[in-house]
């Protein structure tokens, strides 16, 4: 029998699959591969075909009614009026169908976005491609954070581990090896194969794909993935619900309007059962026009349409509801490196016992001097230098390189570890040399908890261990220090000294790591980073500068503008994290900044007022990310908090917002936040939050649009059957009216510019209603204007053409179009008048009202007019009915005043902190 992938040596695995170590596959091969084995996706179920979706539509128990009336009307002999109505409602049902697709395709659109990457080596390079796009033979790169992409044979495990929960149900990690195993164990115990979807928790590696798709052990289970339902937003949950709470009012209405008519007929003599026949129709027909059964669809087009203007804007959202909590954000917390500052890392100053150098030159360009005194150094005579150097370099993962024509130097890795290498080239130390010379033999990676890194080396023919990491820590661990080449004790003087020059580096912003080495005799197993990273030996240290984002410093100047108050938090020394806060504006004082172990000493009372008024939290580790988001959430915030690390995923998960970087970010990060930036930039968040401060305020504008014309419809009818006149909108003129203005200009109201002051009001309270105070007022308002003006010239027309009937509600019918489409105009702004925004600003809105007015015209002329039962309205009529259009217009931008006046003034809130 053929032997398994766990059986195999690794080399053989390799050949096996026809791949190669070095190289990896060739693009033809992997064409030719791809279209055997197909994408690495696991399938998802099919979603509902058109059809479906469109019967679906009818699932409404209004409409339904609605069609059995018209059927039954049909049955009667009332041939044209049931046939429009069953037309419009088909359309309407189009129509739902229509948003329901566009709202499912946008948000298949931003999944892709945040589809998952691998790290693989190809044509002899290594590129980061799409994981769907990887096929059997491709050599992968495993790094900590990472899903593994498919099932792979390990070839190289520098302390892989694996977290297998969602295959195996083991939660804890397994180490892995590259070592070829006996027999058939279990899949828990096949140490040498990494699986689909579990979690690189550790370590640094390399394998080959044996599997993919649903030829992975994770595909055998699932054998079809369930589609996720997208969970409903809470504003979509509140929409929902308020809707049926609307909807249930409506029909209580459309009873109370059928009765009463009932009621007023017997009172005038006998009904004939075609009035009682119109009365029913225009009962029914009113309740489908006015519940807005679409409002939740609308608001997830509207959120999914924010989304990916928000895509173009660097910043990817996840998750839906992620949209609306954006615009209540009221902290956000954020990393420094990468995200506030360049991460473009250049070591400037380097210190060796008792001496500090300078080193010149620009990023990653690795031409530049070091110097001492202003004198260039000669490394013969300095051996602790060369020594620093050589040790920086050595224990590193970053790469130098540089598209040669150019000269334009890059690097691949940590841009920290990358300024090292850069350094270590300057002072003559060409990196695959180096490393070639003194082998790497084993390693600790970095974590951010230890804030280390160790890696051990043939060092002149004995073991070496180099450590690097933040000086603080590296320090309390050494017990030597370097003299002239040799080594000595390390004396209380010594280490005054050495703090004294990290101090010096950190409150000039540089970033500092300290270099230090050890000597052993055996090789050591480097399980245990407390039992290698120790008795170090100090060399010395290496300042870097990160230049600041200069675009973030006018991002936290809007954000206090706003009433959110930036804090950032850092695994960096509190002076380094000081000084670069300072200059973005971000504190002013150092009390405003708290170091890990200061946390750490406090009581939970004083944790929780520490939060309040602390802008730099520095040296800490994820663990503390944690209780910050805790504690200020405790204290009733709405946070962001960003994160990059592997440790990072449990702060992302309790913030409101996680927010994952997409340059550096790691595959667990990402897809446990709500949102990834994929320029890693501060600015960016904010404009993510002005943008979701601008969705909401717009899902509220149409929201008000819609309720305050469907109320205006009511009403029209509602007071009409009071007064005991003639019902002035028949069935299909309210069906029309319902297609014609609910559809156009209120989705154009969703995407309504920003207004001016979005960035100068408080963030949104959470807890607040959509309809507030305001809100109902202007829709009391605004609906009764229009309901008064329609039956004003009803009764206007009824008046002045001798009581004819078909010409009063024609009137109704074009005024009651007119005036509302006039009215969204006014619902463009709570704030800001109508004339002040100018009337083209948004032109999706002045194309649906143009649309609208053309559904009108053709309602009222040519062939269609007979259907609607209008007459043709003449040259003489117009004049009127366009006047009357603008009232309820005019009525509620003057309410809109009034609020405006006696409301506070927009104004810009001090932060405290
Ligand atoms: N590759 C590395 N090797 C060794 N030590 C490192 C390395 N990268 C960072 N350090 C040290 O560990 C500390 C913490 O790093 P960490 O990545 O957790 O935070 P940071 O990058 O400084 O800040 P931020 O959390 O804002 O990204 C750094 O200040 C530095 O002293
Ligand atoms: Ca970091």
């Amino acid at each position: 029998m053929k032997k398994q992938w766990h059986q195999l040596p690794a080399s053989s695995v390799v050949t096996e699959l026809n791949s190669d170590l070095e190289h990896g596959l060739s693009s033809a091969e992997v064409t030719s591969r791809l279209s055997q084995y197909g994408y690495n996706e696991l399938q998802e179920k099919p979603r509902d075909p058109m059809w479906k979706k469109f019967i679906n539509q009818f699932k409404d128990f209004l409409v339904l009614i609605l069609l059995a009336a018209s059927v039954v009307s049909l049955a009667v002999g009332e041939l044209a009026d049931s046939l429009v109505i069953i037309t419009i409602v088909m359309l309407n049902a189009a129509l739902g169908v229509f948003q329901e697709a566009k709202a499912e395709k946008a948000l298949e659109a931003l999944k892709k976005m945040s589809a998952p990457t691998s790290k693989v080596i190809r044509d002899s390079v290594v590129t980061t491609i799409p994981s769907r796009e990887l096929v059997p033979g491709d050599i992968i790169l495993l790094d900590a954070g990472d899903y593994i992409p498919a099932d792979v044979r390990i070839i190289d495990s520098f302390n892989v581990k694996v977290q297998e929960a969602s295959l195996t149900g083991e939660s804890v990690p397994v180490e892995k090896s590259s070592e070829a195993l006996e027999g058939e164990p279990p899949l828990a115990d096949r140490h040498n194969l990494g699986f689909m979807s579990t979690v690189i928790t550790y370590g640094r590696g390399k394998a080959i794909v044996v599997g993919t798709a649903m030829n992975t052990e994770i595909g055998k289970i699932a054998e079809m993935l369930q589609t996720v339902e997208e969970e409903s937003t809470p504003l979509q949950k509140k929409l929902a619900e308020f809707g049926k709470g609307l909807g249930i009012a409506c029909l209580a209405v459309c009873a109370i309007i059928f009765a009463i008519g009932l009621w007023k007929g017997q009172q005038d003599g006998a009904l004939a059962f075609s009035e009682v026949q119109l009365l029913l129709m225009t009962s029914i027909s009113l309740a489908v026009a006015a519940i807005p059964e679409g409002l939740p669809t609308v608001v997830t087009i509207v959120l999914a349409l924010g989304m990916q203007r928000m895509a173009k804007k660097n910043s990817i959202m996840k998750k839906l509801h992620a949209v609306e909590t954006l615009g209540s954000i009221s902290v956000i917390c954020s990393d420094k490196t990468g995200t506030l500052t360049q991460n473009q890392m250049t070591v400037v100053k380097m210190f060796t016992p008792a001496k500090m150098f300078t080193v010149s030159g620009e990023g990653y360009n690795p031409v530049g001097q070091i110097m001492r005194d202003e004198q260039p150094v000669d490394l013969v005579r300095e051996p602790d230098l060369a020594l620093l150097l050589r040790g920086s370099v050595l224990c590193n993962d970053a790469q130098l390189k540089s598209s040669d024509a150019d000269k334009n130097w890059s690097i691949i890795g940590d841009p920290t570890e990358g300024a090292l290498v850069v350094a270590g080239c300057k002072g003559g130390y060409n990196q695959p040399q180096l490393t070639e010379k003194f082998p790497r033999l084993q390693e600790i990676p970095f974590d951010s908890g230890r804030k280390m890194m160790t890696t051990l080396h043939k060092f002149d023919g004995q073991l070496r261990i180099f450590t690097k990491g933040a000086p603080d820590v590296l320090l309390s661990r050494c017990t030597g220090i370097t003299a002239d080449g040799t080594s000595r004790p390390l004396t209380e003087k010594d280490i005054a000294a050495i703090q004294e020059a990290n101090k010096q580096m950190a409150s000039h912003a540089l970033r500092v790591l300290a270099v230090a080495y050890r000597d052993l005799d055996v090789q050591p197993a480097m399980t245990n980073p407390e039992e290698v990273e120790n008795q170090l030996v100090f060399i010395g240290l290496l300042g870097m500068i990160d230049p600041p984002r200069i675009e973030v410093k006018d991002a936290v100047e809007v954000c206090k503008g706003a009433g959110i108050r930036p804090v950032m938090i850092t695994g960096d020394h509190p002076d380094t994290a000081f000084a670069i806060a300072k200059e973005l504006g971000i504190v002013t004082n150092s009390t405003q900044v708290l170091t890990g172990k200061e946390l750490d000493a406090m009581s939970a009372d004083e944790f929780k007022k520490a939060v309040e008024t602390t802008g730099v939290f520095a040296r800490v580790s994820p663990e503390h990310k944690v209780a910050i988001v805790e504690n200020l959430r405790g204290n009733h915030h709405i946070v962001a908090m960003t994160g990059d690390g592997v440790n990072d995923a449990p702060a992302l998960k309790k913030a409101d917002i996680g927010v994952a970087m997409g340059i550096t970010g790691t595959d667990v990060t990402k897809e446990t936040a709500d949102m990834v930036v994929s320029d890693d930039n501060f600015a960016t968040i904010v404009t993510a939050v002005e943008e979701g401060r601008v969705i909401y305020t717009n899902i509220k504008k149409f929201v008000y649009f819609l309720l305050s014309c469907n109320a205006s419809e009511v009403l029209v009818i509602f007071f009409a059957i009071l007064f005991g006149w003639p019902i002035p909108l028949l069935p299909i003129q309210l069906l029309w009216v319902n297609l014609v203005t609910d559809a156009f200009p209120a989705l154009a109201l969703g995407v309504e510019k920003k207004e001016p002051n979005v960035m100068r009001l408080k963030p949104r309270d959470p807890a607040e209603p959509l309809m507030d105070k305001t809100l109902k007022i202007m829709i009391g308002v605004q609906s009764i204007a229009i309901a008064a003006t329609v039956l004003g010239a009803f009764q206007y027309a009824l008046a002045a053409y001798n009581g004819d009937l078909e010409i009063a509600r024609t009137f109704a019918f074009v005024t009651l179009i007119t005036t509302q489409i006039t009215c969204a105009y006014a619902a463009r702004s709570e704030y800001y008048s109508a004339f002040a925004l100018g009337f083209f600003s948004n032109k999706f809105l002045n194309g649906g009202v143009a649309l609208s007015f053309v559904l009108l015209l053709l309602s009222v002329y040519g062939p269609l007019h007979l259907l609607f039962k209008t007459i043709e309205p003449g040259i003489h009529e117009w004049p009127f009915l366009l006047a009357v259009s603008v009232i309820p217009f005019l009525v509620t931008e003057f309410t809109k005043w009034l609020l405006h006046v006696s409301a506070k003034p927009v104004q810009s809130f001090e932060v405290k902190g």
